[in-house]
């Protein structure tokens, strides 16, 4: 997508040096766009840990890199399990890191140690590909449903969408997941209106998607998290749509914490709710998502102390609950399937169900 006239990915190999890469440092958006260097395992690690980039399929594509840069200090077995150990252990909750990082393993264990880096490369560089071209079609699918929407409302007025967190361009290679859909709905011309949760306590929705939508043209309203019930009681909300970290073999919904409470507004409001995902975030491998998947705890300090702009428009850093309050702060929850209206991924549209994944994916074992 485009910052300012000039297109990006999320994550890219500059041309005049083969040895690194560049992301953004997502933690200065929106005040800033900074552009991160990264050239060894251990600065993608804490890259991934802090933050600095961030959203399932990203964090998976940078990690592909940073396995590769530790192969170019120490390409044997022993090298290449302990870096794989290593970025897989940065975070727990999305499965995109372990899906690729174990995907570059099984690509490069049979490789000889010396052409490993060349290799490494070339199959890091496929999963960023890869997941743009997954991400279009996403927007694809999903665009069907904003079409229907829009359709079914005669063409009149406009078509109100609900998202949390954050789940556009800038948390993947390109496109995004929950945003493609709206993208696209918003360039074909249907008039779309996004009601962006803040997304406490890391404000992935105020401080990112806004800024996202924004930056695109789309109309958008920043809500608290604890509105979005609120604009669906009064029929403000036609369709829910997020992203997510991991979806079991049977469609539970691991996302951003807080994602579970509007899934139950969205019931009980009869308002469909959509979560948009590349295949790589389905974890075949569990089934029951609140017992089986690993919510990720953040420290305290992200709930107790916010950053935004001082009345000076200078970045500031405060406090926000009294000191000596301790904070409890997990990442994700997970919405049980019964919830989700349908998933969006890049073979289409299913429901939140083993027959339904299986049914767009019957070659995974
Ligand atoms: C397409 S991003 C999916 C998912 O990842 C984000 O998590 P985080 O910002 O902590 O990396 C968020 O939960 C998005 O919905």
């Amino acid at each position: 997508m485009k910052i300012n006239g000039i297109s990006y990915r999320s994550v890219w190999r500059p041309s005049d040096d083969d040895r690194s890469i560049r992301i953004f440092d997502q933690t200065r958006f929106p005040w800033t766009v900074e552009i991160l260097e990264l050239r060894d395992a251990g600065a993608v690690a804490d890259a991934i840990t802090t933050m600095q980039v961030r959203g399932a399929p990203l964090i998976g594509a940078v990690a592909a890199y940073g396995l590769v840069f530790a192969l170019q200090d120490d390409a044997s077995d022993a090298g290449l399990n302990q870096a794989a150990d290593m970025l897989i252990a940065t975070r727990p909750t999305a499965i995109n890191l372990r899906w690729a990082i174990e995907r570059m393993v099984a690509r490069l264990e049979s490789v000889p140690a010396p052409e490993r880096v060349t290799a490494g490369y070339a199959e890091a560089d496929a999963i960023c590909d890869e997941d743009v071209q997954v991400n279009e079609a996403i927007g694809r699918h999903g665009l069907d449903l904003i079409r229907e929407i829009w359709e079914r409302k005669g063409r009149q007025g406009q078509v109100n969408l609900l998202t949390h967190c954050n789940a556009g361009w800038i948390a993947t290679v390109d496109w995004g997941t929950a945003l493609a859909p709206i993208y696209m709905a918003h360039d074909e011309g249907i008039p779309v209106h996004v009601w962006v949760d803040e997304t406490r306590p890391r404000n992935q929705g105020s401080l990112l998607t806004a800024w996202e939508l924004g930056s695109h043209g789309v109309p958008h309203t920043v809500i608290a998290d604890n509105a979005g019930g609120h604009y669906m009681q009064a029929g403000r909300v036609d369709m829910v749509i997020v992203g997510t970290d991991r979806v079991t073999a049977q469609g539970d919904v691991a996302n951003k914490i807080g994602t579970y409470l509007k899934a139950l507004a969205a019931q009980d409001n009869n308002v469909p709710f959509w979560v948009a995902l590349p295949s790589s975030t389905i974890d075949w491998r569990v089934r029951d998502g609140v017992k089986e998947i690993p919510i990720e705890e953040r420290s305290g300090d992200e709930v107790l102390f916010m950053t935004g702009l001082d009345a000076d428009g200078n970045a500031d850093r405060v406090r926000i609950a009294p000191v000596g309050s301790p904070a409890a702060n997990p990442a994700f929850d997970v919405t049980p399937a019964r919830l989700v209206s349908g998933l969006i991924t890049e073979r289409g549209r299913c429901e939140a169900s083993e027959t339904g994944l299986r049914t767009l994916f019957p070659d995974t074992p």
